[in-house]
């Protein structure tokens, strides 16, 4: 039925025409976002890159979803170069520098002009808090400031010792596991006890960075039902390849990052999960209003324990690094009181609400990384016995005996920043499964990189796991477990050749404290256990998500070591 020349006034026109000229505008842009521009006006489209692919509105999405971390970037860099264009879903263009030079640029020579992109600190903010994983300029110089003095030298001296309660559970329950499920004999591959590491190794870490992060005993090891841990489960569960697309989907949308952080949203929580499309956005905003429930608590009691202990500096309770903000920001406050009466510009320091997003980026940044690093070396381990044997040698003569029948292993600082294999491993380890293994920029002004132009708003992929397996830097064996690499004389770490905590005033500022957890955490459980494949033939997939988990969550083939 067309409209006849009575039924249209001038000032109704008719729906089918408004949805006509809707569908012609909708279908203009498409054209434009996903054809035009890409591959015929943006100055980009002279980079070479992969072919557009099949589906025009995924681009090369499905590469990236469906492959292994970092592998299709890294054959894209084998095939095109060291700068190259990837075209994305929604014709979104992404480029890839993977030159020393162009990283140095971007991540730290104009750090400023080329932030962590919108998208990335939103999603950021909303699970780990606005900390400094989602500032940038002045404001985190200030911030980052503040925080460098709590991971000094000393204090991760001083903290070692809290590493060892987690291990020492974690120990003593696998020894328990492994007692009662030795009697289950694979016939073609061993005896032992399989155990799902990955899970394992986030409860130990959990557990570590509550401690020496925030002075709360988790105890997700014994306590499963612990609130943090439950949470932490529930969001990880978020972060699987298809799950993380659709989130991240989600949180594209104009405002749903403020609306979803917000208590109307989780105080309507039972109908958001309702909605197909926001039913993981639901359980993304239970879980983090707990997380936040439980922090707030946590940061309440410090602040408490700070106004009553004063500076007084020797309780064991202050030795975690909130204790140590909290104390360093009463102090700085006192002083600024006591000079001049408060007259003046104050000194910068961290607001509550700050303080409350440190404590949420603790548990955020430090927590699945060093579990990820955690598995992957294991795997490594499992894979090469003799690189295990030789790390068992290497600490033998450090081990004390203790009458649960397990050796006890309290390396300090020192100790595990000297033991030569043990740092070959990890490093290694760190730089063949970098946990992170790629992030994101985006440029804020046109530039020039390595002589391309590059238009404001532009996407980098910075790739991590791309440039710790390049062939040129490493050699031909690149993409194999070599510890040998990292010994004295071969000396790669004079080199700022790996990425895997980034580089920069971004760089990541828990590094010391993840490596040395992580020797701490190797060297007790290679002392009492024997890691191998849980089966023949078994493959570890490393998942694209945020950090690089193993797939299936790592099964392995534990044996006790006889004493
Ligand atoms: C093996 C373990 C870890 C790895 C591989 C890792 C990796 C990274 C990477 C790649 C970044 C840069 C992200 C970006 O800018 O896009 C980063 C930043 C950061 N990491 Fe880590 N991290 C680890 C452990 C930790 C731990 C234990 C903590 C704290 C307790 C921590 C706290 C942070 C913070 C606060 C930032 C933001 C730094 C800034 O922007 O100034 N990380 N980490």
């Amino acid at each position: 039925m067309f409209p006849t020349a009575d039924s249209v006034s001038p000032n109704s026109i008719p729906t089918s025409l408004l949805v006509g000229i809707g569908l012609i505008i909708i279908t203009i842009a498409a054209i434009y976002q996903l054809i035009l521009y890409p591959f015929y006006l943006s100055p980009l489209r002279a980079l070479p890159g992969p072919a557009l692919g099949p589906n025009l509105l995924m681009g090369r999405f499905g590469d990236i979803l469906n492959g292994e971390a970092g592998v299709p970037q890294r054959e894209w860099v084998k095939n095109y170069g060291k700068a190259i264009r990837v075209v994305g879903p929604i014709g979104i263009q992404r480029v890839i520098f993977s030159s020393a030079e162009s990283l140095q640029k971007i991540l730290v020579t104009d750090w400023i002009s080329n932030p962590r992109p919108g998208f990335m600190r939103d999603t950021l903010g909303l699970v780990a808090g606005y900390g400094l994983l989602t500032v940038t300029g002045d404001r985190h110089k200030q911030m980052r400031k503040a925080m460098n003095p709590a991971f000094s030298i000393p204090n991760l001296t001083a903290q070692t010792d809290m590493y060892y309660d987690a291990i020492d559970k974690y120990a003593n329950s696998l020894q328990i596991t492994y007692s009662l499920s030795s009697e289950y004999i694979s016939a073609s591959w061993g005896q032992g006890s399989v155990e799902i590491m990955y899970e394992w190794m986030s409860k130990v870490t959990l557990d570590i960075i509550c401690l020496t992060g925030l002075g709360y005993e988790a105890d997700s090891l014994r306590n499963p039902h612990n609130e943090l841990a439950q949470a932490y489960e529930e969001l990880i569960s978020l972060q699987t390849g298809r799950n993380l697309a659709r989130l991240i989907a989600i949180l594209s949308i104009p405002g749903m990052p403020a609306f979803l952080g917000s208590r109307l949203a989780w105080r309507h929580r039972k109908l958001i999960a309702k909605i197909p499309l926001l039913s993981r956005a639901a359980i993304l905003v239970d879980a983090m209003h707990r997380i936040k429930a439980v922090s707030a608590s946590i940061l309440r009691e410090k602040m408490k324990e700070a106004e009553h202990l004063g500076n007084n500096e020797d309780t064991a309770a202050k030795k975690d690094i909130m204790s140590l903000l909290v104390r360093a920001r009463m102090a700085d406050q006192k002083s600024h009181q006591s000079v001049g009466g408060g007259m003046g510009p104050a000194p910068y320091t961290m607001s509550d609400t700050e303080m409350m997003d440190q404590v949420l980026t603790f548990l955020g940044a430090g927590h699945e990384t060093t579990a990820s690093g955690l598995a992957w070396t294991l795997w490594l381990l499992a894979k090469d016995p003799v690189s295990q044997q030789r790390l068992r040698d290497e600490i033998t003569p450090y081990l004390q005996a203790s009458s649960d029948g397990l050796w006890k292993v309290r390396l300090g600082y020192r100790e595990l920043k000297d033991l030569v294999w043990l740092d070959c491993v990890i490093q290694e380890s760190l730089r063949l499964y970098p946990p992170v293994p790629m992030t994101f920029r985006q440029a804020a002004t046109t530039d020039h990189v390595d002589g391309v132009l590059i238009p404001k708003g532009t996407l980098y992929y910075i790739p991590i796991r791309v440039v710790n397996t390049l062939k040129d830097i490493w050699g031909e064996d690149a993409e194999e477990f070599n510890p040998l690499r990292w010994l004295p004389g071969n000396n790669f770490g004079q080199v700022p050749s790996t990425l895997t905590f980034l580089a920069g005033p971004h760089a990541c500022i828990g590094k010391t404290m993840a490596i040395m957890e992580m020797k701490a955490v190797i060297a007790a459980l290679i002392a009492n256990f024997e890691f191998s494949p849980s089966y023949q033939g078994q493959k570890a997939i490393p998942t694209a998500a945020v950090t690089m988990k193993p797939k299936h969550g790592m099964p392995l083939l534990v044996n006790k070591v006889v004493k």
